[in-house]
């Protein structure tokens, strides 16, 4: 359901619908999916003409009877229940058909590319399956609808897929026969459209008369319907999409972010910039009527062997072999001269789902830190390559991602040793009455100051910044530490895909700000470990200094005063970690093989440290 209302969103632009053509790709090649499609090619037949006619938003029809309350307008008002009703149906048939895995055999025979899977073996090993749902049939008013294509691409377990880049690739190819627009907004299955305008609103910068033939890309910002208002998790990138993102606007651009993005054709595909390329926006689509053999062309053009010996994934399409696909293209297309725009208008364009669970977020970032990192490393590092081909700003903006990964090592070496050396009162820092204190203690406020009335700026909460400072370090001392290993050491990629379905207990409790451990892994037990090392080390100050006298407290705190404040404020934002390992009981808690081996593995680090 969650993908049909994001097709259904973008069909529903406020765009003629004769240049409109929809192409949902389904990696998993999933006949259930397929079946979810050919209900909301039917569904599409009321649902666009009643967002014509009563102009709503958002054009999700989920999204849109959820926050909807009933017309006053009496016609208005039956066609609401209507379509509701319609949309009510469609959602039993397809939740119905997806809980008993397949679909029946009397609903194959409705539509004949069920016959597609027939000779289906597995999703990592079929032929490529393409079909075209609606060829400007007209909805139920007479007016034409968009083209609307289901592509599952070709796979074989003797040929590497290449995650989400192989799949945009297809589709590139697949839609140049079809409908061949010179315009791609590209979206992921998870983010519906929230603005009927941002068709037009991004075709506006194309079209710039002065301005508009640099322009490669337009990026909207990510935004997220499921993040609470303190934010657990720092979901909400609010900084980034507030601050970082139009930073990078006014130097050349945005990166390119993988989703809710309006790129060119033949900018994707490789063209360099050479000052006058503009779009003739007088040419049409070429919409041919596609007939079956056209149908076995374009299946070609979506089978694993194709791009073997063409530019693909190297200077056409989107690149290859790094897990931020997008970010490498984007910065590939600024390298070649061209511009992108970052419009973020004050009605979201697209919304989507973030991470609910610790682990969910922290694998997440482990990917893109690690993708950005191999960007620095790769030919177009924003260092050695993007030099004199872009602005210094755009190269610093890319850097600030680039190096996520290697900033876990000063993370955590600041997370760990001035709380072991309180252990033995060794300073580190200068005392509080030399001069040497002031700049620690500059950068510490400063920081702090500037980083918290930032978020407040740009809309959080004092809570959401607390809570984001935590899922920061987490990130640094997890995610970005194993992604910065695992590229130093040189293990495999992968794009682990986030899970877009929740159970109703991690729902409640997301809800309710709770967060959610969960997962035993690495990373988390990682996490909890720095989490009791710097609990012990501060409980042992507090015991030591129960026993010193005045003067030498006094004393003690004035030379230990930064590592005290490290570790204090370390403990403070640990506080629900300590909770979720020594109180909660739901399934929510940290798992008890995590607990025991963080707890013996910090004690073992502090009673070495203090024995050394
Ligand atoms: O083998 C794959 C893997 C993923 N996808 C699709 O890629 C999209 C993004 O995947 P998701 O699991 O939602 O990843 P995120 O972590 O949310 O991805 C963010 O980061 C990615 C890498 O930078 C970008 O590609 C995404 O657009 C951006 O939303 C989804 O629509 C997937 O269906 C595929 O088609 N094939
Ligand atoms: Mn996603």
């Amino acid at each position: 359901m969650m993908v049909i209302n994001t097709v259904l969103s973008v069909m529903a632009y406020d765009y003629p619908p004769e240049k409109l053509a929809v192409y949902l790709s389904d990696d998993g090649g999933s006949e259930l999916t397929f079946y979810a499609l050919t209900q909301a090619a039917m569904f599409s037949k009321h649902w666009l003409p009643y967002c014509r006619n009563y102009k709503i938003e958002p054009r999700s029809p989920a999204a849109y009877f959820k926050s909807a309350s009933r017309p006053s307008n009496t016609k208005h008002d039956r066609d609401y229940i209507f379509v509701k009703k319609l949309f009510e149906e469609m959602k039993d048939r397809i939740e119905n058909v997806t809980n008993s895995g397949r679909v029946p055999d009397e609903l194959r025979l409705e539509h004949e590319g069920f016959s597609e899977w027939d000779s289906f073996t597995s999703p990592r090993d079929h032929a490529a399956i393409v079909k075209i749902l609606l060829d400007h049939n007209d909805d139920n008013e007479g007016q034409s609808l968009p083209n609307l294509v289901y592509m599952a691409r070709e796979k074989r377990p003797s040929h590497f897929h290449n995650f989400k880049a192989g799949a945009m690739n297809a589709l590139i190819r697949v839609s140049s026969k079809i409908s061949n627009g010179s315009i791609i907004l590209n979206v992921d299955c998870d983010m519906y459209s929230n603005s009927s305008d941002t068709v037009r609103d991004a075709l506006c910068f194309f079209m710039d008369e002065e301005k508009g033939h640099e322009i490669a890309f337009v990026q909207y910002p990510q935004c997220f319907e499921n993040v609470t208002k303190n934010e657990v998790y720092g979901g909400s990138m609010r900084v980034l999409r507030e601050v970082d993102f139009h930073g990078m606007d006014g130097n050349g651009g945005p990166m390119y972010v993988g989703t809710g993005c309006f790129h060119r054709r033949d900018i994707l595909l490789g063209k360099n910039f050479d000052g006058e390329s503009r779009i003739d926006w007088t040419l049409e689509n070429d919409h041919n009527d596609t007939t079956e053999n056209m149908i076995e062309e374009i299946k070609n053009l979506a089978s694993c062997t194709f791009e073997i010996d063409t530019e693909w994934g190297k200077e056409m399409g989107l690149k290859y072999g790094c897990p931020v696909e997008d970010v490498i293209t984007g910065l590939s297309i600024h390298c070649r001269g061209w511009k992108s725009v970052f419009y973020n208008p004050k009605r979201e364009a697209f919304i989507g789902v973030s991470a609910t669970t610790l682990d969910q977020i922290l694998v997440q970032h482990k990917r893109w830190s690690e993708g950005d990192l191999m960007v620095l490393l790769s030919k177009y590092s924003p260092l050695w390559y993007g030099l004199g081909r872009v602005n210094p700003g755009l190269i610093m903006g890319y850097l600030m991602y680039c190096l996520w990964a290697p900033s876990s090592v000063p993370t955590l070496y600041y997370s760990i040793i001035p709380s072991l050396c309180l252990l033995k009162g060794v300073p580190l820092f200068p005392t509080v009455t030399s001069e040497w204190f002031l700049p620690f203690a500059y950068v510490i406020f400063a920081i702090c100051a500037f980083d918290y009335l930032e978020f407040l700026w740009c809309g959080g909460t004092t809570r959401g910044w607390w809570n984001d400072r935590r899922i920061w370090l987490y990130k640094r001392t997890s995610s970005y530490l194993y992604a910065f290993l695992d590229t130093i050491l040189g293990s495999d990629l992968s794009f682990v895909i986030s899970s877009k379905v929740m159970d109703n207990d991690v729902k409640a409790r997301h809800e309710k700000e709770i967060m959610e451990f969960g997962v035993a892994s690495p990373l988390t037990t990682t996490v909890a470990t720095i989490a009791m090392l710097n609990l012990v080390c501060l409980l042992r100050l507090v015991m030591k200094s129960m026993l010193m006298d005045t003067t030498t407290r006094r004393v003690y705190y004035e030379t230990m005063a930064v590592h005290v404040v490290l570790c204090a404020a370390l403990v403070a934002l640990n506080m629900p970690l300590y909770w979720a390992l020594f109180v909660r009981k739901d399934n929510g808690k940290i798992p008890d093989s995590v607990t025991i081996k963080s707890v013996i593995l910090a004690l073992f680090i502090s009673i070495i440290f203090y024995l050394l």
